[in-house]
């Protein structure tokens, strides 16, 4: 008798922009405890996962070229993983795993987060397991502080060091330009840099992540951008100054407010409506400050099956700098 092999799963999985982030003191196991909150953004990878001879990675798209295709790929860690945690063959699992990348690499929007929960959430599908979001989410924070927020998506509070994700409420749609800068920025050098700005001083703390949970609730981008804070963004700047630069040109743009998002080095702008971030976007990008700029809305959904065959893809809208 054949077998049946199950057709080809499609994930779609956004990135993440944090409209909070509070960094404790480092830990003893080299982390940071977080207060953060996170929003997902219409700005998303697509990850295809199938049944294969020839197991590995494929990356195409924005920035593949920098991304590892090894076992590195935070992507084939999450094959992996399941595998073990299913009680498959981890050095065998017999799995392709494909990347159309459009959240740029290294840019503090968890790009390779995403991609491993996306292929979390497609293989689940592909091996039809019986397995929740939650336990999948556990086994997501094992893999990167940033990976279990990615199987939620929408808006939500991440404590310890970020993985632990409780969803918030979010009614209201925001509109967001992103601009990407030339190269990326390592999440630990952005870390340790703000451990040593803090030995050195005592550069500004983000507020309390409740008044912006009120800010969000009020569904008024102008209250919101009052409020938005990330405490990485003296680390990140110090490591690129260029980026004070960038932050300036989407205020004076027309933006409400600008943020680096997470640990750099994209910066996210928070805009009154759609209309306005389509003209921030083309000021921005014709301000020669950056590589590319993109507009996004948030919130959207987390990583979620689009197809089990390949499906067709939107093309996100971009204006090259
Ligand atoms: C800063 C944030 C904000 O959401 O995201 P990015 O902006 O990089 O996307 C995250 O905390 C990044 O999460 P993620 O990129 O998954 O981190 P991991 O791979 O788990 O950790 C990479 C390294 O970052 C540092 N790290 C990360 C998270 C945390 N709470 N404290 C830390 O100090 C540690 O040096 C750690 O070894
Ligand atoms: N699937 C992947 N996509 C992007 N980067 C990946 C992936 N797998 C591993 N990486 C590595 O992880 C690093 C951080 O990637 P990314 O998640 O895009 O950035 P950030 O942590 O700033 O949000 C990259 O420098 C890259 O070497």
């Amino acid at each position: 008798m054949l077998a049946v092999v199950p057709p080809p799963v499609t994930v779609r999985v956004p990135a993440k922009v944090n409209l909070h982030l509070a960094v404790g003191d480092p830990r003893a196991d080299g982390y940071h405890d977080l207060v953060t909150i996170f929003q997902a953004l219409s700005l998303t990878d697509e990850v295809t996962v199938a049944i294969a001879d020839d197991p590995g990675v494929e990356v195409h798209g924005e920035g593949a070229d920098s991304v590892p295709t090894g076992p590195s790929n935070l992507a084939w860690r999450a094959v992996r993983a399941l595998a073990q945690h299913v009680g498959r063959d981890p050095d065998d699992p017999k799995v392709r795993v494909v990347i159309r990348k459009s959240i740029p690499v290294a840019g503090g929007m968890a790009g390779g987060s995403a991609d491993a929960a996306a292929t979390l959430v497609g293989l689940a599908s592909l091996w039809r397991l019986e397995i929740s979001r939650d336990e999948l989410a556990g086994l997501a924070g094992k893999i990167g502080a940033d990976v279990p927020f990615a199987i939620y998506g929408g808006t939500a509070l991440g404590t310890d060091r970020g993985d632990r994700i409780v969803p918030v409420l979010s009614r209201h749609t925001f509109h967001w330009v992103l601009a990407f800068d030339r190269r990326g920025l390592s999440t630990p050098e952005v870390f340790d840099e703000l451990d040593r700005l803090r030995a050195d001083g005592d550069p500004p703390r983000v507020g309390e992540a409740e008044a912006v949970l009120e800010g969000l609730a009020s569904g008024d981008p102008r209250q919101l951008a009052l409020l938005l804070g990330n405490d990485l963004q003296a680390a990140a700047v110090s490591l690129r100054p260029n980026l004070r630069r960038t932050l300036r040109a989407g205020v004076n743009a027309g933006a409400l407010a600008g943020m680096v998002s997470g640990s750099g080095p994209t910066c996210a702008f928070l805009c009154t409506d759609g209309d306005s971030a389509v003209r921030v976007a083309a000021e921005l990008a014709g301000a020669g400050v950056c590589r590319t700029v993109r507009v996004a809305q948030g919130p959207v959904h987390g990583a979620r099956v689009i197809g089990t065959e390949e499906a067709p893809r939107p093309t996100p809208p971009e204006v090259h700098a």
